[in-house]
């Protein structure tokens, strides 16, 4: 689904990450951990197109992103889910118009029922006209994950999903990747939070990737 072949990424001439090389297959569910700054977020702007790699090769559903239109570029993207590190909402809109977004923003119609069903999935159905600012925290996070779903994409990537939430909250979102996956999508979430992903042990069989001196390495059984 998304291959990376010694794929590189630098910030103005200094190699922020190097020697990439990943293959994500359908349905696998990965975390992507590391030290603060090491480049776990550039990393998934790699796998979302947001950036091209300075050196070797991106494929993202077999197509090698750098023969890509910007057409094809933001078709391709919607197959892929994105929850950012802060989610951002137009704070005037109710959440139902912020979860529609990526659908109303290219033109399709949204479908009643599944918005419903889609709202009471991430347990917000009661919040269908509150105004982004009204939301908490880990209500903000649900809205986000309902959004990166909204299209049905085929790989939901998200970035610190659990970042400002406490443990229960955090289970909850993990709870809802874990279902995703389960219904046959790629999963893969970058995190700080190791008590996360050895509590995602019992419920799924998961690999961990480590961001370390600008490389990327499957991460052992010491978690
Ligand atoms: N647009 C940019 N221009 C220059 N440097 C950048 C840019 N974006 C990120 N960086 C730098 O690249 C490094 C990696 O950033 P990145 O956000 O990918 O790390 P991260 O592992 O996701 O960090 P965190 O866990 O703190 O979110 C940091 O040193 C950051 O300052």
């Amino acid at each position: 689904m998304i291959e990376l072949k010694n794929a590189a990424y630098n910030y103005g001439g200094r190699d922020l990450l190097s020697g990439l090389s990943l293959k994500l297959s359908p349905g696998s569910f990965h975390f992507l951990t590391g030290p603060s700054g090491a480049g776990k977020t550039t990393f998934l702007k790699l796998c979302y197109m947001e950036l091209q790699a300075t050196a070797g090769q991106v494929n993202v559903f077999g197509k090698d992103v750098t023969t890509l239109s910007r057409d094809e570029i933001a078709k391709t993207r919607s197959r892929i889910g994105v929850v950012h590190q802060e989610c951002k909402f137009l704070d005037h809109l109710p959440l139902t118009a912020n979860v529609c977004l990526p659908l109303t923003a290219t033109g399709r119609e949204v479908n009643p029922d599944d918005l419903r069903d889609l709202l009471a999935w991430v347990g917000l159905d009661g919040h269908a006209d509150s105004l982004p600012p009204q939301l908490s925290g880990g209500e903000r996070q649900r809205a986000a994950l309902a959004r990166a779903v909204i299209m049905a994409p085929d790989i939901i990537l998200a970035d610190e999903p659990t970042g400002n939430v406490d443990w229960e909250m955090s289970q909850r979102l993990l709870r809802l990747l874990v279902e995703l996956n389960k219904m046959g999508k790629t999963i893969m979430i970058a995190t700080h939070d190791l008590n996360l992903i050895r509590a995602a042990k019992n419920q799924v069989n998961s690999r961990v990737l480590r961001i370390s001196n600008h490389k990327l390495q499957l991460a052992g059984a010491d978690l």
